[in-house]
């Protein structure tokens, strides 16, 4: 008969299974919380778990290396002996789990496995004061395609800023209360300094603000004071620019495939009390029954620029579905395109890493289409710091690093010319 498991070895359960979702199944890690946290009914029991894969996955490289360092025959990538050190060893060095309560509640997790090797491989390496390094490895193929793309500095601020807690920005329906404190990095925006839980922040409950990195608000900026023109938000939940657009003034529908998202997007425009009309519709098959004013395109992506809040992506996210995702990209934005009236704006984002889905969509959807043209963002919309190259915005991880960095984004702003 198998021993009752010592308590918050359930919490680590779930972190293993979670891991196991994202390294060998290739889900994103929220998709994956539900099921692996199904044994834990305390919401603190699963946020545990939840934080034990996400730093797992942020620092996987180093532990692997240390693990490797203490091993005679390397331990299979899947082996139940490395997923287990590695949840011990990232409590240990990342997360101040003492290091008896880390090894205490993985063991039961190699029951009936090598529990004495992965013992002796933590002990050891608790002995030696293994360490890991202040700034993560990036996975190596991830490296290599940045350092490629961006060169080593981008590649090497994304690695500096994997160690750090991604910032809390608000954006502010309008003017923000002076008297709120934080770093305000564009208009209506405030970088909240200090850790207070979210629903504590001044203005929540009369949803004065919205949580949005910086990053993700340019998009929306660019289309301006909306004056009652209508706008199409398109791949719109959960409604961060859907909210920008409404609060600008436009006159916006808002749509999006994921009922479960929109449910979302309802929400957050009932606690702003900002409008829009929702629309659960696939826009491959959708058609307006009138042309818009302006049309913001977030389209789905590898959210490789994401890398920090969401760092399965570092993992899971490969050329092929990078490929595959661009062509989806192309094919939304064609459709898309065919909804503006003569004259009006078209907004293109994407939060990626990866210049297949920013760059060269804008390069081919501009190719193809002679009733389009660039209309270029000038330095004068954006801070210094996001200074667009050749027209567009490309932000990368290392803006703004010294006020703690900001999601990777590109953004392009087309116009109809007939
Ligand atoms: C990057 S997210 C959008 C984020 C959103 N714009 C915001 O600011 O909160 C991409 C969205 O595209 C939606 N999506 C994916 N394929 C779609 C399709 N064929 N038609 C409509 N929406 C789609 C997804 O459900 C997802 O909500």
């Amino acid at each position: 008969m198998s021993r009752p498991d010592p308590v918050g070895a359930a919490s680590r359960r779930a972190a293993m299974r979670l891991l196991d979702a994202v390294l060998r199944k290739g889900l994103p890690l929220e998709a994956a919380l539900d099921g692996a946290a199904r044994d834990l009914d305390r919401a603190d029991d699963r946020a545990f778990a939840h934080a034990i894969a996400a730093e797992t996955l942020r620092r996987l490289s180093d532990l692997d290396i240390l693990i490797d360092s203490a091993t005679r025959n390397r331990l299979a990538d899947d082996s139940k002996a490395r997923a287990v050190l590695r949840i011990a060893l990232v409590q240990v060095l990342a997360m101040r789990t003492p290091p008896h309560a880390a090894i205490a509640t993985v063991l039961p997790l190699v029951e009936g496995g090598p529990k004495r090797l992965v013992h002796g491989v933590f002990g050891a390496l608790m002995r030696s004061e293994a360490k890991l390094p202040e700034s993560p490895s990036l996975p190596a193929l991830v490296e290599e395609r940045w350092r490629s793309a961006w060169g080593a500095e981008t590649a090497e601020a994304a690695a500096r800023l994997l160690a750090v807690q991604p910032p809390l920005d608000l954006i502010f329906a309008s003017e923000r209360p002076p008297e709120m404190e934080g770093i305000s990095l564009l208009p209506r925006h405030l970088r909240v300094t200090g850790r207070t839980a979210v629903a504590d922040l001044a203005g929540y409950g009369e949803g004065r603000w919205w949580v949005q990195d910086v990053a993700a608000s340019v998009p929306a900026r660019l289309l301006g004071a909306g004056q009652g023109r209508v706008a199409l938000d398109l791949c719109a939940a959960p409604g961060g620019k859907t909210m920008q657009l409404a609060a600008a003034g436009f006159d916006v529908t808002a749509l999006d495939v994921s009922k479960s998202r929109l449910a979302r997007l309802s929400e957050n425009l009932e606690r702003t009390g900002l409008n829009a009309e929702i629309l659960v519709a696939d826009l491959m098959k959708w058609e307006p029954k009138a042309p818009a004013d302006a049309i913001l395109l977030d389209a789905p992506c590898s959210a490789t620029g994401i890398f920090r809040r969401h760092p399965d992506v570092l993992h899971r996210v490969r050329p092929r579905a990078i490929a595959e995702l661009a062509q989806g990209q192309r094919s939304m934005l064609a459709r898309a395109a065919a909804w503006l009236k003569p004259g009006g704006s078209l907004i293109y984002s994407v939060c990626s890493l990866e210049p297949e889905e920013g760059e060269a969509v804008a390069d081919a959807f501009l190719a193809e289409r002679g009733d389009f043209e660039l209309d270029p963002v000038r330095a004068e919309e954006v801070p210094s710091e996001m200074a667009p190259k050749a027209g567009r915005i490309r932000l990368l991880p290392g803006t703004f690093e010294a006020e703690g960095g900001c999601d990777g984004f590109f953004v392009a702003r087309f116009r109809r010319i007939s």
